[in-house]
């Protein structure tokens, strides 16, 4: 853990004896209580207006939002979804009636203050005079240094939930409002985000800085479940029986010798002390063998550090092999020689290595892009996200290589060793896509194989499972395959078994999924669930790196055959082509050429009818604009041809390369000539 961190949780812990009973002694003894946290909030805000100064604010200036930009809010809100999603799925719910009944406004930040998403009354309810002037809107970023002391920008700053009073603004113009902000810490102990309750009525503030402080706990709870139940022990702890569900208990993940690897903040606060990479039998009276053995939700009676009791509740891990832990990225930390519970597992991934080899098909990671921002970007967004349980959905035109694409991603990630299974939902009949994708038992229908199957989901266990043209999928799979995404274990045809499975989901599509959507031909909730991170894969025609993909392409080719250099005026020509089947075109276009070259350079005449076709045709409007074009396009290739062949004496490839069109080209507009021999 980060020393700042490590302070922080020492400075807000209190001596294990004293935890319950100083909460209780401060309801008790309400006034030095009180007279105590007024008095760091004091000092709190006065710290925050000194930084202001510092950062050369003074109370009259106006605002600097830093405003960001709609495609990098759009970004930025790509990269938080899994965040946006827990706050919006499983926190919001439970306001929710608090909410509609106040005149006030949740908002989540990153953890750079930007404004990723607010619920309730947007012009807080009671004062017109405000409007949307109140800046808590999506891209707008809630720094001190732009805003002044704010509750967002000031609990970024002290790491700590604060409330921030109307005077307690730093800038006038903030002054209609207050806001109560509470990080929120990820299960390595690191700020993801901020959440803020603002409103400009006289709410009981007490109690809106313990919501928003709860509902940041729960949040993290949420996190450190999604990140680590799976695979690890979630042991949840508390004084009392009845609230052992609730946010504020501790959580702690173990790995299966018992070593904790996380633990939400807390776990630190009620326990006193830092956690991280310490056993289970240094803290409570039991060994970890006792933890492998209790039954989930019936607690456990521990004792913690010999004297206090404590109810424990025990969640195994959803998927019986165990992986290397990941503590905090804790320096130091020697990863315990884990074993397999199943006896036939497969063997565990490997981290990604930097150098590996790869399959003769893969294509490296550094190799899909040669100088497209566009491509650049998404490549480096896909691979970040293979590591985690986010899943991807990639748009693209036919061909534009979105397979070769999931290959390499497949490759470059921890789950390389495992198996990519990748199914094209369109190439499979409707009705055998579901005992494909679940398999089956035996006898479970007709002409299923007496042995039964595991099917290809079952297959991709511990890989990657990609779903190519995803939008063909027969709705009753949709159903089926949702249910999977959701709970993550498959059931087979005829079976009532249930197998837990753990694949990095990547989908395809050329449709466009939302309009599928909106038209019913494609579930909505399935459509939240695979579109995790959406990609857009550029077309050939639209990537700035043309000119280099066609070099690329054309050197990979070259190492299978010795084939014909490019010159300038090929690469010229081949990079003004529409492309409309992309990079599967480009490959059977250069390879047609290469077979048909008979000399050192490529040149036009070698290369295959359609590409001069698409050309010519105008089909897209980067080469012809209008049917004015088209048509004189083609009436001068009638007189153009006939002309040429006369004067090359009929010589088809001499009149074909003067033309810049291909042979059977000339012989098409020849017939209707004069000169052709
Ligand atoms: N980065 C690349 N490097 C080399 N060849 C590529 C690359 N991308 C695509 N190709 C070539 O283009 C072909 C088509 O690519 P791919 O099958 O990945 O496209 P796709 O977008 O999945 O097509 P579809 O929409 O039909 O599923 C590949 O077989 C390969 O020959």
């Amino acid at each position: 853990m980060k020393k700042e961190k490590q302070q922080k949780a020492q400075s807000e812990s209190k001596p294990m004896d004293s935890v319950t009973e100083s909460e209780r002694a401060c309801v008790d003894a309400k006034d030095g209580c009180t007279d105590h946290v007024e008095a760091e909030h004091k000092s709190q805000i006065e710290a925050s207006w000194f930084r202001c100064e510092q950062f050369g604010l003074d109370h009259g200036s106006e605002p600097d939002f830093g405003t960001l930009p709609q495609g990098e809010l759009h970004d930025l809100l790509d990269q938080h979804r899994s965040l946006l999603e827990t706050t919006e799925n499983e926190v919001l719910p439970y306001y929710e009636n608090i909410l509609n009944n106040s005149s006030c406004m949740i908002v989540l930040a990153d953890h750079q203050g930007h404004v990723l998403n607010t619920w309730g009354k947007n012009r807080f309810g009671r004062d017109d005079r405000y409007g949307q002037s109140h800046g808590l809107v999506g891209g707008n970023q809630w720094t001190e240094e732009g805003v002044g002391t704010n509750a967002i920008g000031t609990a970024l700053i002290t790491g700590q939930a604060i409330q921030v009073g109307r005077d307690e603004h730093f800038l006038r113009a903030n002054r209609f409002m207050v806001g109560s902000a509470s990080p929120i810490y990820d299960s390595q102990n690191d700020v993801v985000g901020v959440l803020d309750i603002s409103s400009d009525a006289y709410l009981p503030q007490d109690h809106t800085l313990g919501m928003v402080k709860l509902m940041s706990l729960s949040v993290e709870n949420r996190l450190i479940f999604a990140a680590f139940q799976k695979d690890y022990f979630i042991l949840t702890f508390n004084t009392n029986l009845i609230s052992l569900d609730s946010h504020w208990s501790g959580v702690l993940v173990l790995d299966e010798n018992g070593t904790i690897v996380s633990a939400n903040r807390r776990a630190e606060v009620v326990l006193a002390r830092d956690l991280a990479l310490l056993n289970i039998a240094q803290v409570f009276d039991c060994e970890m063998r006792e933890i492998k053995h209790q039954p989930t939700n019936i607690p456990m009676k521990l004792k913690a550090l010999g004297r206090y009791q404590f109810y424990v509740n025990v969640l195994p891990p959803a998927l019986p092999v165990m992986r290397i832990p990941d503590f905090r990225k804790t320096e130091g930390y020697v990863a315990p020689e884990t074993t397999l519970s199943e006896p036939n597992a497969a063997p565990r991934p490997e981290p990604a290595k930097e150098k590996r080899l790869l399959p003769e098909n893969v294509v490296p990671l550094e190799e899909l892009e040669h100088g497209d921002e566009k491509v650049r970007r998404v490549v480096k967004q896909a691979h970040k996200i293979m590591e985690k349980d986010i899943p991807i959905l990639i748009h693209g035109e036919t061909g534009a290589g979105k397979e070769i694409f999931v290959r390499s991603l497949h490759y470059h990630s921890s789950r390389q060793a495992q198996m990519l299974v990748a199914v094209n939902c369109a190439a499979i009949p409707s009705e055998l896509v579901e005992s494909e994708l679940f398999g089956y038992e035996k006898g479970a229908f007709t002409g299923a194989q007496s042995k039964g199957s595991i099917g290809l989901i079952r297959r991709a266990h511990k890989g990657t499972l990609f779903l190519d043209e995803i939008g063909e999928m027969p709705m009753a799979v949709q159903s089926r395959l949702l249910r999977v995404l959701q709970e993550r274990v498959v059931t087979p045809l005829g079976s009532t078994d249930v197998y837990p499975v753990d694949v990095k989901l990547i989908s395809a599509t050329n449709r466009q999924l939302k309009q599928e959507v909106h038209e019913g031909r494609f579930r909505q909730d399935l459509y939240y669930r695979i579109s995790g991170l959406n990609i857009e894969l550029p077309s050939l025609r639209d990537r700035m790196d043309k000119r280099e993909v066609i070099s690329y392409i054309h050197d990979r080719l070259r190492l299978e055959d010795p084939a014909p250099l490019l010159t300038g005026e090929m690469l010229t020509l081949l990079s003004s082509h529409p492309w409309p089947g992309n990079m599967r075109q480009l490959v059977h276009v250069l390879k047609v050429g290469m077979a048909m070259a008979d000399g050192d350079v490529l040149e036009d005449w070698h290369l295959p009818d359609d590409f001069f076709d698409d050309l010519q045709s105008g089909e897209t409007d980067e080469l012809l604009t209008s049917n004015q074009v088209e048509g004189e396009k083609q009436e001068s290739l009638d007189v153009r041809i006939p002309k040429l062949l006369g004067q090359f004496n009929g010589n088809v490839s001499k009149t074909a390369k003067a033309a810049g069109v291909s042979r059977n080209t000339v012989y098409k507009y020849a017939k209707q000539g004069t000169g052709f021999k």
